[in-house]
């Protein structure tokens, strides 16, 4: 397949371990394209919550996934903008009902199947980041290289906080931090493309590092393998 031939990041882990924002900062240093596919989940979910489906349906969520009608616009900040079916989504995806919507639908095998094609089309020149659950073990299995980023689930839900507090007033800590538990807990169990890291994953704990440190030490490791790579071609 010639999409092969172009290198790919993968940092798969748990929610609010840093995955998005890690991703977009390497790839904005490489100059590479991003991928969010827990957006596309998200938009998937949120487009069965306003068409008010079964999230256990799964017949009816194949076409839906299939043929869903939603696209990334990078704007001039570099801020990437969702929008499905015409409306901007970008902010009503990001919060944690829809998070657990998207994973309920993401536990069916043949709703993922129908979401495959879309994601390795993010596959080009020059290469490419993705951010999710199941890039290195299934999306992108040869990708060149693998991360797998997690942090404890009190920090995971002390960074979440911090992210909605403002935007919604009402969150609280406790419980964020059992949406997320909740959350782990399927998608770490489903039978389909379960939250594991890859077997040729690098494994990094960012519980106690900061943005800065954790881009830095995949940057490093990142340059480390292309250029293994790079030597044994
Ligand atoms: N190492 C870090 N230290 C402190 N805050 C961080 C760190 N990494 C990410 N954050 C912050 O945590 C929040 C969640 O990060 P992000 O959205 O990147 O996580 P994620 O793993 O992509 O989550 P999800 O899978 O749910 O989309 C953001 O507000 C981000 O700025
Ligand atoms: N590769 C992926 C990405 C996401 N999911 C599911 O979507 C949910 C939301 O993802 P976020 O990364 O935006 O939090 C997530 O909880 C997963 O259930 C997935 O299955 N595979």
């Amino acid at each position: 397949m010639m999409a092969d031939i172009f290198p790919v990041i993968t940092i798969d882990g748990p929610s609010g371990a840093g995955k998005g924002t890690v991703s977009k900062r390497v790839a904005q240093e490489l100059g590479w394209h991003f991928l969010d596919s827990g957006a596309i989940y998200r938009v998937l979910a949120l487009a069965v919550v306003h068409h008010d489906m079964d999230t256990t349906d799964e017949e009816s969520l194949i076409p839906l996934a299939a043929h869903l009608d939603v696209c990334f616009e990078n704007d001039e900040n570099g801020e990437t903008r969702v929008v499905l079916e015409g409306e901007d989504v970008s902010g009503a995806i990001r919060t944690e009902e829809v998070g657990a919507v998207a994973s309920k639908v993401a536990s069916l095998p043949r709703v993922r199947e129908a979401l495959l094609r879309r994601q390795r089309a993010f596959r080009e020149a020059p290469g490419l980041v993705a951010d999710g659950r199941d890039m290195g073990t299934v999306v992108f299995p040869s990708a060149e290289v693998k991360v797998f980023l997690t942090a404890s689930a009190e920090e995971r839900a002390r960074r979440r906080y911090l992210q909605l507090k403002n935007s919604h007033p009402d969150v609280t800590l406790e419980r964020l931090l059992s949406d997320i538990r909740a959350r782990d807990d399927r998608d770490s169990n489903r039978a389909v493309a379960p939250l594991v890291p890859a077997s040729d994953a690098m494994e990094l704990d960012s519980t106690s590092m900061d943005i800065d440190e954790v881009v830095e030490a995949v940057l490093s490791y990142a340059m480390t393998k292309l250029n293994q790579e790079d030597l044994s071609v």
